[in-house]
This record gives structure tokens, C-alpha cells and sequence, in this order.
């Protein structure tokens, strides 16, 4: 990131001493402009520009949601954190959080009384208090009593597998254990919206994990609305309600999280998706595991070969893929399965063998991808699926546009996440 949005430790504070915990929507505002009661306002709705940036955004994050934003470096995405933040003034437009103007023409809210709270990068705490008290700053900042602030502390502690650590000083926590501080600390005061700075990108593979999992657990389905900057398909998958993608400085694409990674439009999230992703429902467990799409009509059939997988089991027009389940997938949930282009073997009928899987498809395009091709290839949905193979290969499929073929992919090559 470019731009840094304000000292996590001052931010979210804002709400006065004597308020409320939890404003009504639109608290305090004039009534033009702002929501009716029947009709809870978005977390944030940033209609703003700016010029010297050349950035015009419109992005909404609905109450409850999480949005993923992405973009290539210098896309924006600093600039929309800060926007949000109240770091930064937007030269036109307005930004509002939770129904309440905090930036337009005529009004600015300062970072401290935005109640907002950021989880960035690194944890940033602070070095001479320890994890409770770090915790504790933001509700006491705020009026909260010593007694109630640490109290508060930890539970939310507790709450994200940080209460043996209550006594310890940032000096020795791990990156992994700060980072869950910093999230107990975003979360203590409560706030209308967290900002999340690519707030694992500075964690090892596995710590980086299980705060993904931790993050989906406090975020999902809680009601708190949060806006996450990432460069991961993971961190979507697992966290993300919608996406939003920015190139230079404008809105490419909106939409949920799971349409704009399986049919991404933008050339930022195909590339992001360049890994292959297929959603649908988990079925079965253990070797079973296997996600079942719904989308195809009955009766529109597959070419012979196709889904051999499924067809016992399922309607044959239904498209099934098998793989490796994390543990967090339950039957019947909805997921989603990856698989790399690499992983894919292309033939002209079904192969011989038992492969697990093999999906009917009709090449769309053939691209130079290095020493590979990129072969495009559409499920009888309209999915987009890759498969990446060398150029004798696709001599000897003679493959081209239109041609119909066979996708094999080892089971063992499909991960399945929830989504
Ligand atoms: N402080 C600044 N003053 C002027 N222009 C800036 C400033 N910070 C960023 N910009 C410009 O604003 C545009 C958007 O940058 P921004 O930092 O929001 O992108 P980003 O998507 O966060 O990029 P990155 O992934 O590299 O952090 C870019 O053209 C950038 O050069």
C-alpha cells in the first residue's frame, strides 16, 4: 500500500463518553439523505473523488457484509481505506459510514470519531503496554472504567485464542499471536466498520491460515460489516461477501464474491482466479467429498465422458467434482473447489483409466503462457475452466475454438474450502 490509513490505536474511538455503545444508523444526522428506519444504511458508501489521485469511486459495503477489494498496485484500493478512514479528504463527492456523512462538501469527521477501526499489516501495537491493556486502550479512551475496559479485554481475548497471552508485551508475541491482539483491539470499541489492511500478508503459510479461519469466524455471519484490501483467493473465499476491483482508480467490477472469481469479467480477477474455481454444494465426506453444481438444466445434456464421476449418483446433467475437503467444509454447505491449470490433462474423448474426474467442455481460446499454452475451455454452464499444456500437446489435440474435449483432474489436485 501507498498511503497509510490513521494509527490503528486512535482510531474507533470516537463514540463521546456519555453516547450510546451503539448509535442508532444515522445518529445525529440530518434526516435528508440518510435512511428510514425500515431500512438499516450501508456500513460505508463512498460516492468521492480524488482528482490529484485520479480516483473516482463508488463502492457500498452493505450493514453486515464484507467486501474484498482488489486491484493491481496504484489501483486505489490505500485510497479507498483512507477515504473510509479519515485520513484522507476526498476533493468531491461524499463518504458515509453506517447512514452518517463523515465527509462531503460542507463536513469532515476526523479519523478519531469515525468509529472505524483498522487492522493493518504489521499489529501496531503498543510496545510498553501488555496485550490486555492494548486491548483495553480504545474502550478507555472512550470513557469505559478501568475495571469494565479490561473485563472486556478478555473476552475478546479469549474470543479470537489469545487469553494465555493477556499478560505478555508485543516483545514476545509471535507475528501470528500480534495479529490476533490487533484484532481483539479492533474489535473492542465496537465499531461500525473495520478496515482490513492485508492483514495476513505479513504471516507465515500456517499462522496466516488459522487467522484466516479466526477472521471468517468473527466476521461472517456476526453482522459486522468490514472492508478487506487482500491479493489472496483465500482471503475471499473465506472472508469475502463481495468484490470489488479496481483499475486505475475506477470501479472494473462488482459483484459477489464467488460470480466474480468464477466469472470474472476484469483482468484483474481472471487473473487472480487464474487458478480454477468452481462453486457449487459439498457432497459427501472424507474420500467422497465433492462439490455438485447446481446450474445446469436438466435435459441440455453433456457430451459422452463427461462428469463420470457424478453420473451414478447424481442427475446427469449435474457437474461433480471431487477433492480434498478442509475439515470447515460441512455436506450440503456451499463451497468452493480450486485446482490449478497445471493440474488439468486435456484429451479429445474420456480417457481411459478411473480418473476421478473428467468434465465435458469446449475450447474457447489458446494462449502463450511461457514455455505453456493456456488452453480456455467452457463447461456446459458457460463456466470458464484452464488447463495449462504444452504446445506438442495442443499440436497433437489439434486443438482450436470451438473444439469439444475432455478436462481430467486427480482428485487429490482439488482443494474444497468453504465459501
Ligand atoms: N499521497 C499521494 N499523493 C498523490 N497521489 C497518490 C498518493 N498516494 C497514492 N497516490 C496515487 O493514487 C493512485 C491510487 O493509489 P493507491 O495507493 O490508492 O493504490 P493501491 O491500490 O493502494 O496500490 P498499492 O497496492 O500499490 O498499495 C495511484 O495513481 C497513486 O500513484
Amino acid at each position: 500500500m501507498t498511503t497509510h490509513p490513521p494509527d490503528p490505536a486512535a482510531s474507533g474511538h470516537g463514540q463521546p463518553p456519555s453516547g450510546p455503545p451503539h448509535p442508532p444508523p444515522g445518529h445525529g444526522q440530518p434526516p435528508s439523505g440518510q435512511a428510514t428506519p425500515s431500512q438499516t444504511p450501508p456500513a460505508l458508501a463512498v460516492h468521492a473523488a480524488s482528482p490529484e489521485r485520479d480516483v473516482h469511486l463508488d463502492v457500498e459495503v452493505p450493514a453486515g457484509q464484507v467486501l474484498a477489494v482488489l486491484g493491481a498496485n496504484g489501483a486505489g484500493k490505500s485510497t479507498l481505506l483512507a477515504l473510509a478512514a479519515g485520513t484522507l479528504r476526498p476533493g468531491s463527492g461524499r463518504v458515509r459510514i453506517a447512514g452518517r456523512t463523515v465527509a462531503d462538501d460542507h463536513t469532515w469527521v476526523p479519523a478519531h470519531a469515525r468509529r472505524v477501526s483498522l487492522l493493518a499489516q504489521e499489529a501496531l501495537l503498543f510496545p510498553h503496554l501488555d496485550a490486555v491493556a492494548n486491548v483495553a486502550f480504545g474502550p478507555r479512551a472512550t470513557g469505559t472504567g478501568r475495571r469494565a475496559a479490561e473485563r472486556l479485554a478478555h473476552d475478546l481475548l479469549d474470543r479470537v485464542g489469545a487469553g494465555e497471552l493477556a499478560r505478555r508485551r508485543p516483545a514476545r508475541l509471535s507475528g501470528g499471536q500480534a495479529q490476533r491482539v490487533a484484532l481483539a483491539r479492533a474489535l473492542a470499541t465496537d465499531p461500525e466498520l473495520i478496515l482490513l489492511d492485508e492483514p495476513l500478508s505479513a504471516l507465515d503459510v500456517d499462522s496466516a491460515a488459522a487467522m484466516r479461519q479466526l477472521l471468517r469466524e468473527v466476521l461472517r455471519g456476526t453482522g459486522r460489516s468490514a472492508v478487506l484490501v487482500t491479493h489472496d483467493l483465500l482471503d475471499v473465499l473465506a472472508v469475502a461477501d463481495a468484490v470489488v476491483v479496481l483499475e486505475e482508480g475506477r470501479v472494473a467490477e462488482h459483484g459477489p464474491a464467488l460470480e466474480v472469481l468464477t466469472r470474472p469479467r476484469s483482468r484483474f480477477a481472471a487473473a487472480l482466479a487464474g487458478t480454477n474455481l468452481v462453486a457449487g454444494t459439498l457432497t459427501g465426506t472424507g474420500p467422497d467429498a465433492a462439490v455438485l453444481t447446481g446450474h445446469v438444466p436438466r435435459g441440455r445434456g453433456v457430451p459422452p465422458g463427461a462428469d463420470r464421476a457424478g453420473t451414478d449418483r447424481h442427475p446427469s446433467t449435474a457437474l461433480v467434482l471431487h477433492g480434498l475437503a478442509d475439515p470447515a467444509c460441512r455436506p450440503g454447505s456451499a463451497v468452493a473447489a480450486t485446482f490449478s491449470p497445471r493440474s488439468v490433462a486435456v484429451h479429445r474423448h474420456a480417457p481411459g483409466g478411473s480418473p476421478r474426474n473428467t468434465l465435458a467442455v469446449t475450447v474457447t481460446t489458446l494462449e502463450q503462457q511461457g514455455e505453456l499454452v493456456r488452453v480456455r475451455a467452457a463447461t456446459p454452464t458457460g463456466q470458464v475452466l484452464a488447463a495449462d499444456i504444452t504446445p506438442a500437446s495442443v499440436a497433437s489435440l489439434a486443438l482450436a475454438p470451438g473444439q469439444p474435449v475432455v478436462y481430467a483432474v486427480k482428485a487429490a489436485e482439488v482443494q474444497i474450502y468453504p465459501a
